[in-house]
């Protein structure tokens, strides 16, 4: 087991940010902890770090009980925070130096190192910029090759991708998935359901500071019973057509958003009934789209809540 986080509680004042919050990393995962905007992430990973003090709980990092002093389990850790943190009058190279000699004190290994982490984030041609001469998603690079230029074997990444250019985004993704692979443990914290189901094998959704369920997206889906559903825009269509569509095998249920339905089926066959019932009764639409479960969804059938306002 690479992490282990047992019953932890973390109150800041009068806000209660994590509880009972539990996680199990095992060793070569990419671990999504997922929830909205407040829901604890970060909090989850500052405890985890013990960058801050928390109430109540254990936290175990590569089997050894975490806490501030540990250096060597500190030197295994990579960590990219939300906030990007760099120093601002040192340029590109000379922040991953600084940062990679934290831990790496070999200097002929350590420019090994560096050169490495500039060629992964592709940031070659910018090794002599100051941080405010980068572009935003050049300084989120930045950011990553700061925390991984000492090749830890755990890397935390806290929302990665946000303000992020698409470009830059497809990079980001990418490199995790490749330090991965080379064998790094990966935990990626997110709102954005999308980057979570395309990375992890194992996702956590976290809502007010508590683990809601846990799994592989596909168990997730599975586990509250989610199928294929069909959207349908601008269709015009009486209360009592509704009642019909509502009772059509395999339908289970309809969500309403001004004129655009978004109907949830059980099976290919109800997709084709609700097709057959529109064109009869000729119930006009704009279009038709059928849309697999996402990770959003499963969110709203557990919280009844959004995880971010997609208009249904
Ligand atoms: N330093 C702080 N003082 C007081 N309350 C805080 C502090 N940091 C976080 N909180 C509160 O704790 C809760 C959890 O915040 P946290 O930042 O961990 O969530 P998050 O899931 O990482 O959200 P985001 O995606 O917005 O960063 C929120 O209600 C937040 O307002």
């Amino acid at each position: 087991m690479m992490i282990e986080v047992k019953n932890l509680f973390k109150q800041y004042k009068e806000v209660l940010a994590l509880n009972n919050f539990n996680l199990s990393v095992d060793n070569g995962d990419i671990y999504g902890l997922v929830g909205p905007n407040g829901s604890g992430k970060t909090t989850a990973i500052n405890c985890i770090l013990s960058l801050l003090n928390y109430e109540k709980g254990d936290i175990f990092i590569f089997n050894e009980k975490m806490n501030s002093s540990k250096n060597n389990i500190k030197a295994k850790i990579g960590y990219i925070p939300q906030d990007v943190s760099v120093i601002y009058d040192l340029n590109v190279y000379d922040n991953i130096d600084f940062f990679c000699g934290l831990y790496i004190k070999d200097k002929k290994l350590r420019k090994q190192y560096i050169e490495e982490a500039i060629d992964f984030v592709e940031l070659n041609d910018f090794r002599r910029f100051l941080p405010k001469k980068l572009s935003g998603g050049l300084l989120r690079r930045l950011n990553i090759a700061c925390g991984i230029a000492h090749k830890p074997e755990l890397i935390i990444f806290d929302e990665p991708t946000v303000a992020v250019d698409p470009q830059s985004r497809n990079k980001i993704l990418q490199g995790i998935k490749e330090l991965n692979l080379k064998g790094a443990t990966i935990i990626y914290t997110s709102h954005y359901m999308e980057e979570v189901e395309y990375l992890a094998n194992k996702i956590s959704i976290i809502d007010k500071g508590h683990i809601l369920v846990t799994g592989t997206s596909k168990e997730l889906k599975s586990f509250v019973g989610l199928g294929n559903s069909l959207e349908i825009s601008n269709i015009k269509i009486d209360k009592n057509y509704m009642d019909e569509l509502n009772n059509i095998r395999g339908v289970s249920k309809i969500l309403k958003n001004k004129n655009d339905l978004k109907i949830i089926v059980e099976n290919a066959l109800a997709i084709s009934n609700i097709i057959n019932y529109l064109n009869k009764n000729n119930i006009i639409y704009d279009s038709l789209n059928i849309k697999t479960p996402t990770l959003n969804d499963v969110f709203l059938e557990i919280t009844g809540r959004e995880l971010r306002d997609n208009g249904y």
